[in-house]
């Protein structure tokens, strides 16, 4: 049996304002650092020992594993970070209040954007500065490849062949992994675990900062999933990220 940990990363700066996000590179609050440091020490008193660390290229996750890892005692581990596990790339979407976009467009709209697995949010066009082609991290990416918007079957075939390539054969190798990811991109990866259908993932949303826990058999099929942490507490933390989609 092997366990692999998927955290979000903590509360950023767009979450509190309740922004779209996507692969804007925004920096955590004060509050999203305490959520980092407080998965970590519940990872150490659940007893995990991680030998590598997979994250996106967007601070947002890298500074939550790195807070995570210096509660762990384990910050000298290999981490690699990849494009792949960066959040879905929300279009014309990032930088907008989502409470202020469903008033706009209606919250059916909203959810179909947010949530749906194959309804994509209207793309970023040609030359819109939102767009970070040129930038150092995405180096490894074509300017055709890159993404102008997503939806979550998009997020889903960019991030499996990482999972098939890279992720599945290190934990079938025994080692201890983490998961440092988005919203989107771990549900990309929950829905292939799980086997989620494309309707059953519409309602599925993850917190910030709470280490989720799958055990996984000698074919990586889960056997058990559990968030660490007080139930009550994690139900609402699920309910507010469903919730940020309202017209206020
Ligand atoms: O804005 C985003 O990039 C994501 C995660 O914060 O939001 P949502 O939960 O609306 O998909």
């Amino acid at each position: 049996m092997y366990k692999l940990v998927l955290l979000r990363h903590g509360e950023s700066v767009w979450n509190l304002e309740n922004r779209f996000t996507g692969w804007t590179n925004v920096e955590l609050t004060e509050q999203g650092r305490t959520e980092a440091r407080r998965a970590g020490q519940q990872l150490r008193e659940a007893g995990f020992a991680f030998d590598i660390a997979y994250t996106s290229v967007l601070k947002r996750a890298n500074h939550t594993l790195w807070l995570a890892l210096a509660e762990l005692d384990r910050e000298w581990i290999q981490v690699e970070h990849s494009w792949r596990l960066n959040e879905r790339h929300y279009g014309a979407l990032q930088g907008l209040n989502k409470a202020e976009t469903a008033a706009e467009y209606g919250e059916a709209q909203v959810i179909a954007w947010r949530r749906s697995y194959d309804v994509p949010p209207p793309p970023l066009a040609d030359g819109d500065e939102r767009l970070a082609i040129g930038d150092a991290r995405y180096a490894d990416l074509a300017p055709g490849e890159f993404p102008r918007a997503e939806c979550l079957k998009d997020t889903v075939e960019r991030f499996l062949p990482y999972w098939h390539d890279t992720i599945a054969p290190t934990i079938r190798a025994g080692k201890s992994t983490l998961i440092v990811a988005h919203g989107n991109s771990l549900r990309a990866l929950v829905k292939y675990l799980d086997d989620l259908s494309d309707e059953a993932i519409v309602d599925l949303n993850i917190p910030t900062g709470i280490p989720l826990v799958y055990e996984l058999d000698a074919e990586l099929k889960p056997t058990a999933h559990y968030y660490l942490g007080d139930e009550a507490a994690i139900a609402e933390a699920i309910a507010g990220v469903a919730k940020q989609g309202r017209a206020a």
